[in-house]
């Protein structure tokens, strides 16, 4: 069968799109990861699949693949491209969309000036939640704080400090004094599957350049680096806050591009705001 889609991506993070409502699609996680293969498919970090709403009040679901072929609850850079694509694709007309995920609803918008902005939904912190397995670790007051002490077995068994954030997905968050000097590639993988994250974890380093500035690299769970990860910004800037590092908006300058992020403190929804590029439309023989 000829499967038509889109290619995009929001500041680098590269996404397959495809339009689920007026194509049959179901895949494996194995056909899925294929798609997703720079050398056996199409490429792309992550696979977005726009279907119709399940429930009232909703305009779409929309579900997400990671390259791995494994199906994640949150992707704040596909959000955005999500929404261009349902525009550009005539699908809606409304400037707001409420979209159920697998973590809830989430609530984009085109913005008059074309940008387009996230309703990440408010960020958990307690590391139950996230989920975190903080058994034996001690002196950090469950949900006071976000920074707890992993030990990973690099260069002989190295502690980093991570603060770990769920934004629907889970993050580990921690800071380094310069990101382009991070082992990222070495600790990434060993953090994204630590033990004490059951369901894996996206792997984020940041570098505080000032108060209301980071750059940031994320090793993402069933993805590896990418060029940027806007739910790993959305975690950054809410662990730099809380820590007193930081001041709402914050921009956060990642490898592929720009994005903003404002939180106004727990219990608040975290925004997250960037560019959404379509690059080219395809159709693959699957
Ligand atoms: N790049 C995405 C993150 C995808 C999340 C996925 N890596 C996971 O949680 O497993 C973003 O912009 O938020």
């Amino acid at each position: 069968m000829k499967l038509t889609f889109t290619k995009m991506h929001g500041a680098g993070n590269d996404f397959i799109v495809i339009d689920a409502i007026s194509q049959q699609v179901d895949f494996t996680p194995a056909q899925w990861q294929r798609l997703a293969d720079r050398r056996f498919g199409i490429g792309a970090d992550q696979i977005l699949v726009v279907e119709k709403a399940q429930g009232a009040g909703c305009d779409f679901r929309y579900r997400i693949f990671n390259n791995d072929g494994s199906e994640v609850e949150q992707c704040g850079n596909g959000a955005r491209a999500f929404v261009k694509f349902v525009t550009d694709k005539g699908l809606t007309t409304q400037s707001s969309i409420r979209v159920e995920t697998m973590k809830g609803i989430i609530t984009p918008r085109l913005e008059a000036d074309g940008s387009i902005t996230v309703d990440m939904g408010a960020p958990v912190l307690d590391a139950a939640r996230v989920p975190f397995d903080a058994a034996g670790l001690g002196g950090w007051a469950e949900g006071q704080d976000t920074l707890w002490p992993l030990p990973i077995k690099y260069q002989g068994g190295k502690t980093v400090f991570v603060s770990v954030v769920s934004m629907g997905n889970p993050h580990a968050v921690q800071v380094v004094e310069d990101v382009e000097l991070a082992p990222v590639l070495e600790t990434g993988p060993l953090i994204e599957a630590h033990a004490r994250f059951p369901n894996k974890v996206n792997a984020g380093f940041m570098q505080v350049l000032d108060r209301g500035h980071i750059k940031l690299r994320v090793y993402e769970r069933g993805a590896g680096e990418t060029l940027a990860c806007g739910s790993g910004a959305c975690a950054a800037v809410v662990a730099g806050i809380r820590r007193g590092l930081l001041d709402s908006p914050v921009r956060v300058s990642a490898r592929g591009g720009e994005l903003s992020i404002a939180w106004a403190g727990d219990g608040e929804p975290v925004m997250l705001s960037g560019p959404a590029v379509t690059v080219f439309e395809g159709e693959i023989e699957v």
